[in-house]
């Protein structure tokens, strides 16, 4: 097996996307081992507790240290080496964006930490950090209930960079991320839907012309809905778009 991932969630029901489609397959095929684990396995009272109040008071509840540590004593065998990489997606986190999924997807073991409440008590992360590399993560400045989505998406990001997963390599290189700009807009048949035609350059079958819209038309769309993308491009890229000064 490529990568073992497994998933630590009081939600355990909300990962079950995981088993379908592409993510599916990528499980069938043997390139991912992924294992998803309901945190109240290791609590010891009747009532399962997960949570606490916190201390310094304020809103909400934190989640109690001991059933995380015991989780992840259960997840990480002594010595395993190289240890698996903690990744506990925290509003308070690391923006997650495509290098982190890149990095990640070279991880031979992954364990996410799924909190929800308040969050995790930071000792969890403080002590896991004493035998495993850990990142706190944030998907971006909005506000979630808790980690499980934050998951969704990592494992998707994550997930579709393994070998064989992915079934046409050049979708990856055609991927926005990675010239740096947004994709130029997609058509199929009908040429005509609605009133709406297709961009005749498209049907032109002139490879050399179609090539130069897309571009063009991935640069306005770029200027206009993430001007922020184009502030970082190389400038040697920008000349390769024979942009008029
Ligand atoms: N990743 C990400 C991410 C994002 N982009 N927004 N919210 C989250 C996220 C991730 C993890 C947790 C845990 Cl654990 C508890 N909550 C609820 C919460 C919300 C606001 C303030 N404090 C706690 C989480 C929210």
């Amino acid at each position: 097996t490529r990568m073992r991932v497994d998933v630590v969630s009081i939600f355990p029901e909300y990962l079950a996307p995981l088993d379908l489609s592409l993510i599916g397959r990528a499980r069938a095929s043997g390139v991912l081992d992924l294992a998803v684990h309901d945190l109240r396995t290791w609590t010891h009272d009747v009532h399962r507790t997960v949570d606490d109040t916190p201390y310094g008071g304020g809103p909400g509840m934190v989640m109690r240290p001991e059933p995380w540590g015991e989780a992840l004593d259960a997840l990480v065998p002594v010595g395993e080496e190289p240890p698996p990489r903690l990744v506990v997606p925290s509003p308070a986190g690391v923006p997650f964006r495509q290098a982190l999924a890149h990095e990640w997807a070279a991880e031979r073991h992954l364990i996410f930490a799924c909190g929800r409440y308040e969050g995790i008590d930071q000792r969890v992360l403080e002590h896991a950090a004493t035998r495993m590399p850990v990142t706190e993560v944030s998907l971006g400045d909005y506000v979630l209930f808790g980690g499980e989505v934050a998951v969704l998406v990592i494992m998707e990001a994550v997930t579709r960079l393994l070998p064989g997963v992915l079934g046409n390599a050049d979708s990856l290189a055609e991927e926005s991320h990675a010239h740096g700009l947004l994709e130029a807009p997609v058509y199929t048949k009908p040429p005509g839907w609605r009133g709406h035609d297709v961009p005749e350059i498209l049907r032109s079958g002139d490879h050399g012309r179609i090539a130069r819209w897309r571009r063009d038309e991935a640069l306005v769309r770029t200027a206009r809905r993430r001007p922020d993308m184009l502030a970082v491009l190389p400038a040697t890229e920008l000349d390769k778009r024979d942009i008029a000064a």
